[in-house]
């Protein structure tokens, strides 16, 4: 069954992206399924989780199949929501592909081409995509663009990127390394190995301006483009504090696939891009 108010599960809303979600979910007035898949420990020790006042129950691994049999039952036209870790993305994605449910995917890291494969062979409509706020995907769209239409156009030049994110961010930016991907066909190719990761909070406070207060949850990109000489220099800058931005994108991803299944759409498997051209983000 096709819905364009679809009920949506996310996983996992003991993680700082998932509750986050989760309540961006509940604001947009839309149904939240009260289960959630979560890690082996959580899902154990914690049992449930609040989310804007309603008890989401924990599933763990071992647990979920079953689990998904029964919310597939109690939620028709449901939209999965997928922000865990990398070291478990890719388990995730097949077993969303192996039950045949529509899913949006924010988790970074893991083995992408084999996300995609997976996605492609189960059929399923998907948004897979490592940046969710709607101005950060205009900025990645935008950069896109001038390669297509300006290749080598800075070619010669140096490129120097830095992120920081909260300490415990695993991988390095999904959003830098698609970006980078752009500068690489400007004519600045850099190799992951080459993107500064920042993950201390003295640089983070005293070197780059982040708020104590974010140190918890933040992503500060910057692209530095210099010139051979070092006469001309370019720096693209994105600072996000909090969660709010990717989680509402979050929302207008799943509204999107739920458009789109109901529409039969022949393209099954998008991206933000494909999300914000078509005017769907808020
Ligand atoms: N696409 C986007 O715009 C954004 C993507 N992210 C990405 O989202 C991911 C999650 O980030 P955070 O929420 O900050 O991490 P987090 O560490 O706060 O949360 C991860 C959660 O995954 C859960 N988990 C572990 N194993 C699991 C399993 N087998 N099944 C289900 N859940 C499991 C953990 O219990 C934890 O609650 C990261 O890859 C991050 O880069 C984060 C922000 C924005
Ligand atoms: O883990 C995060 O926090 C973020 N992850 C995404 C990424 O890896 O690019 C998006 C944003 O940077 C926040």
């Amino acid at each position: 069954m096709a819905h364009t108010s679809p009920p949506i599960m996310v996983n996992s809303c003991t993680g700082k992206m998932g509750h986050a979600t989760a309540e961006a979910v509940v604001r947009a007035g839309l149904q939240l399924v009260p289960l959630s898949f979560t890690g082996a420990s959580e899902a154990v020790a914690v049992g449930n989780v609040g989310v804007a006042g309603i008890p989401v129950e924990l599933i763990a691994p071992e647990e979920r199949q079953a689990a998904m049999q029964r919310v597939k039952a109690d939620y028709p036209g449901l939209v999965l929501i997928d922000f865990t870790l990398p070291s478990v993305v890719n388990d995730n994605v097949e077993f969303y592909a192996h039950n045949g449910v529509p899913f949006v995917v924010g988790t970074t890291g893991g083995d992408r081409e084999k996300l995609l494969a997976d996605a492609q062979s189960g059929g399923c409509y998907a948004v897979i995509a490592p940046q969710m706020g709607k101005q950060v995907v205009a900025f990645q769209a935008a950069m896109e663009i001038l390669a297509e239409n300006f290749p080598g156009a800075f070619s010669g030049y140096k490129l120097e990127v830095t992120e920081s994110h909260q300490r415990q961010k695993a991988d390095t930016s999904g959003t830098a390394k698609a970006i980078v991907g752009s500068f690489a066909k400007l004519g600045t190719p850099i190799q992951e190995a080459d993107i500064r990761k920042v993950r201390d909070a003295s640089t983070q406070v005293e070197k780059m301006g982040v708020p104590e207060q974010h140190l918890g949850g933040h992503a500060f990109h910057t692209y530095r483009l210099s010139s051979p000489d070092g006469d001309v220099e370019f720096v693209f800058q994105h600072n996000v504090c909090g969660r709010t931005i990717y989680a509402e994108g979050t929302v207008d991803a799943a509204l999107f696939l739920a458009k789109k299944i109901a529409e039969k759409s022949e393209k099954k498997i998008f991206d933000m891009i494909d999300v914000l051209r078509e005017g769907a983000m808020r």
